[in-house]
């Protein structure tokens, strides 16, 4: 992985450390079910945030809240102070990319081609100017090749930049989903259980990748269940437990929370786990 900034990664538009989104008072009910409780929540310039929780708490709901997917039953999600439209190419457009816990590649596409495709809310070229494939086209486009290939160096994919994705390993499909949300050039990146999968070494090097892409200027909201990963990372971690949010603080607060042991963690967290548990993973994923 190249950790070295961009020239065209866009600083961020705030000074570090001011509201960037804020979720307020978000509701999602399916029928009756209240899958998310009344959740408020906000990240910061410069801050990786956690959300963690049991299966089944609503972290990817609220996910799906944040990004347009789903419109909350009640409340507000703004970034940098407006409302976002509850249109998921809306709010990749406003400045949000995520990816998913389920990888959603184009399997049969080439690497490089499916972060060209994460760059199409930044291509100004219109269908006119596609059709006719003008000069202004090809320069579009040979701009979106030239900046997938810099986020494939950044990632550390860029030998396999011509690779068919459904031929990447596992781990490498969720870094390039990753480099594909990289490509709308966001503010604020959500990571849906990035390390799901994972062995531990490839874990790791996606904490340096996330503090990589923090560095970069980007705020990071990440689900996970290695809480390893997380409490390495994360400035603050809030904690679901049944749509509602238990517990907000830092990583030491919330380890700590008589709570959370109780409703998530089991038992508290060692920090120092030997390396065969070296995952600190607390259940099974998912990997479907
Ligand atoms: N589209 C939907 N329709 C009905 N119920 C849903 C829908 N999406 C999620 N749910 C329910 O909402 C609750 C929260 O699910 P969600 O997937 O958000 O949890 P989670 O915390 O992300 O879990 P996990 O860690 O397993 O991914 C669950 O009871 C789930 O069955």
């Amino acid at each position: 992985m190249t950790t070295s900034p961009t020239e065209t990664t866009p600083a961020p538009s705030a000074a570090p450390g001011t509201p960037l989104l804020e979720a307020k008072g978000v509701v999602m009910r399916f029928g009756g079910l209240t899958a998310v409780n009344n959740i408020d929540l906000t990240v910061n310039t410069g801050e990786i945030i956690g959300l963690i929780g049991p299966n089944g708490a609503g972290k990817t709901t609220f996910f799906n809240c944040l990004t347009g997917l789903y419109v909350p039953t009640e409340g507000t999600v703004s970034y940098q102070g407006k409302v976002l439209p509850p249109k998921p190419y809306k709010v990749t457009d406003a400045g949000v990319a995520r990816t998913f816990q389920n990888i959603r590649l184009f399997k049969n596409m080439t690497v490089v081609e499916n972060v060209i495709v994460g760059r199409h809310t930044r291509t100004r070229e219109g269908l006119i100017s596609a059709l006719i494939r003008g000069p202004g086209y090809h320069r579009a486009e040979r701009e979106a090749r030239d900046r997938a290939m810099e986020l494939l160096r950044f990632i550390g994919l860029e030998h396999k930049a011509e690779h068919l994705a459904r031929n990447l390993p596992y781990g490498e499909q969720r870094k390039l989903e990753i480099a594909r949300a990289l490509a709308s050039d966001p503010g604020l990146l959500l990571l849906d259980e990035p390390t799901a999968g994972m062995n531990p070494q490839e874990t790791r090097a996606t904490e340096e990748l996330v503090f990589a892409i923090r560095d970069q200027g980007i705020a990071i909201l990440v689900i996970e269940h290695d809480m390893r990963f997380i409490f390495n990372l994360c400035d603050r971690v809030a904690v679901l437990v049944q749509g509602q949010k238990l517990v907000e603080g830092s990583s030491a607060v919330v380890q700590a929370d008589e709570r959370v042991i109780a409703a998530y963690l089991g038992t508290p967290y060692e920090a120092d786990a030997p390396a065969s548990d070296s995952t600190g993973t607390i259940e099974e994923e998912d990997q479907t």
